[in-house]
């Protein structure tokens, strides 16, 4: 079975799960990626906006113009008090629903959505199931100015830094404006502390490490199924 296929199967799958667990007229929060277009499309096919649900929260600007183009209503997340569900997908998943996120770029706008929700359902194919964080690269916000000072620090700490750049070569910037710092090598042991540590240096906007706020439950598509996986 294809990645797509896995990616379709669990997104069919979450939106039988969010139809079942959230209230009617609910605003829902909805994340960025491959996973998640897949999500945005069954939910759209489905017709549930405007029906359903009221409309979406996004955590970036591509998710919002996918959205959109399917005729959704998304909100800006200051006009929203309560979310209860967040989607997203993850570039890691550990047993305790820890993440790695921001391979699409946008985990500062996903912690922020992230932090308001109630209930953070991650959809994932099993791919993106580890025992331990950090064989994929830990993402890194920075703003520019901070660039090489963070780099040296994020070599410090045993990791190998890479500056983010699109295909021409320039430095990939994020919906913010801002730079990524891709990190190499790192053997997350400790993601908690991790994170307290690198989000603490001035200059970082946020590090892709979601092991504050974890996933409540994910969604995992693998070709036995989707496994339901709840963390405490
Ligand atoms: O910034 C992007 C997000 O954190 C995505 O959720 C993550 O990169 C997974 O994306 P995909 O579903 O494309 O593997």
């Amino acid at each position: 079975m294809s990645q797509d296929t896995l990616k379709l199967l669990v997104s069919q799958a979450a939106a039988d799960y969010v139809l079942a667990h959230t209230p009617a007229g609910a605003v829902i929060g909805i994340g960025t990626g491959s996973t998640v277009n897949y999500f945005i499309d069954v939910l759209a096919e489905r017709k549930v906006f405007g029906s359903r649900f009221s409309g979406a929260v996004s955590s970036s600007n591509a998710s919002t113009s996918r959205l959109q183009m399917h005729g959704i209503e998304v909100f800006e997340l200051n006009q929203i008090e309560t979310l209860p569900v967040y989607i997203d997908g993850a570039d890691e998943i550990n047993p305790h629903g820890q993440m790695i996120k921001g391979g699409g770029g946008a985990l500062t706008r996903e912690k922020i959505i992230a932090m308001v929700a109630k209930t953070f359902i991650c959809i994932a194919d099993v791919s993106k199931r580890v025992d331990t964080l950090g064989h994929f690269a830990l993402p890194v916000e920075v703003m520019p100015i901070a660039r090489s000072a963070l780099s040296r620090k994020l070599l410090a700490l045993g990791g190998m830094p890479v500056l983010r750049t699109t295909s021409n070569s320039t430095p990939y910037l994020t919906d913010n404006g801002n730079q990524i710092i891709d990190v190499q090598h790192l053997n997350i042991t400790d993601p908690l502390t991790l994170e307290a540590e690198i989000n603490s240096w001035p200059g970082v906007v946020t590090v892709g490490l979601f092991a504050k706020r974890p996933a409540n439950l994910c969604l995992l598509a693998s070709a036995a199924g989707i496994e339901t996986i709840q963390y405490a």
